[in-house]
């Protein structure tokens, strides 16, 4: 758990962060957005203390954070920037196996969890561990970058941007492993990123920053319904904002009985793909599937009522 109490940050005569309080509960993931400049970078630096605060308490699972010496710190907490940030002269084994490695793991267990980690990241030990950065491509290096934070179990992950320059494949895929890393091992994640699709897609609750005050924390669909301000109503696009909202749920919750013709929608699948699959298939009802058996439907009239925010008081059903 992640405690954050009325932290400033002063550069000069200006507040890059202003007063920010917020807690990020033990395996939940918090992702911080925002414009640029509005103070993310260096909120989620100061956890680690690479930016030291002027004013206010961060407490990691119930410790103040300057309790210990800061390169003690930074071993326990993962840290992963967008740019990977790799040791060039290292391969990728030396690279994950950084932390560990100064942890005094002997070569055994760092070699386990080299091969663990490039598994878990869907790229073959065999032919990855032995490799230099400069033979991996981008996204490859990014999810090296990524292992490498997670390499010695850290209860605590940092990470800046970490899926900013991958193409939107890739980038489904590495956000799909984060999740179910953070999930298999609890890890607790803070998450900064640019990009409100992946906020909403990866955080239990959203911190909406702008010129270094916190706007708004709390779950996707209590920002998208309730935005505290004008700006995170901006910041979320009006325009999107039904389909936002549909990106939350899954067919699971929507199946009902009766027919439905052509291809399934995965149950697992998420509103929003399986509204657009009804538009663009042009049926009101997809079957719906479960491990290859069809199990029931969606109708396109449920998903449309589904897109709908809350409506004001007085306004037809
Ligand atoms: N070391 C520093 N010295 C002076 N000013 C700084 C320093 N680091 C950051 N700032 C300023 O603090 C403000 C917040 O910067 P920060 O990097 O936290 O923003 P951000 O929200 O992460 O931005 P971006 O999305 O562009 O990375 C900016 O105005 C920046 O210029």
């Amino acid at each position: 758990m992640i405690e954050i109490e009325a932290i400033t940050k002063v550069f000069g005569d200006y507040s890059a962060v202003d007063n920010v309080s917020l807690t990020v509960e033990r395996g939940e993931l918090a992702a911080i957005v925002g414009t640029s400049g509005s103070g993310k970078t260096t909120l989620m630096r100061m956890i680690n203390r690479l930016v030291e605060p002027s004013a206010g308490t961060i407490r990691i699972d119930g410790r103040d954070n300057r309790e210990l010496p800061d390169y003690e710190l930074r071993r326990g907490i993962g840290y992963a920037i967008q740019g990977h940030g790799l040791f060039p002269h290292r391969s990728v084994a030396e690279n994950i196996a950084t932390v560990p490695k100064l942890l005094g793991w002997d070569r055994k267990r760092r070699d386990a969890r080299v091969d663990e980690l490039l598994d878990l990241f869907h790229l073959e030990p065999e032919a990855f561990r032995d490799r230099m950065p400069h033979e991996l491509s981008g996204g490859q290096q990014q999810r090296i970058g990524v292992a490498r934070a997670l390499a010695a179990e850290p209860a605590v992950l940092l990470m800046d941007e970490p899926f900013g320059a991958l193409d939107p494949i890739i980038r489904a895929k590495a956000q799909e492993d984060l999740l179910d890393i953070q999930k298999r091992f609890s890890t607790t994640v803070v998450l900064v990123t640019h990009d409100m699709d992946e906020a909403i897609l990866l955080g239990h609750r959203i911190a909406v920053m702008h010129e270094g005050k916190l706007l708004q924390y709390a779950p996707p669909a209590e920002i998208i319904a309730n935005p505290a301000t004008d700006f995170v109503n901006e910041l979320l696009g009006t325009g999107d904002k039904a389909f936002r909202m549909l990106s939350l749920e899954t067919c699971e919750q929507l199946i009902e009985e009766g027919p439905a013709n052509g291809a399934p929608v995965a149950a697992t699948a998420s509103l929003k793909d399986a509204l657009a699959e009804a538009l663009w298939s042009g049926r009101e009802a997809l079957p719906v599937e479960r491990d290859g058996v069809v199990i029931g439907r969606v109708t396109r009239e449920d998903l449309v009522r589904h897109a709908r925010g809350p409506q004001p008081e007085g306004s037809a059903a």
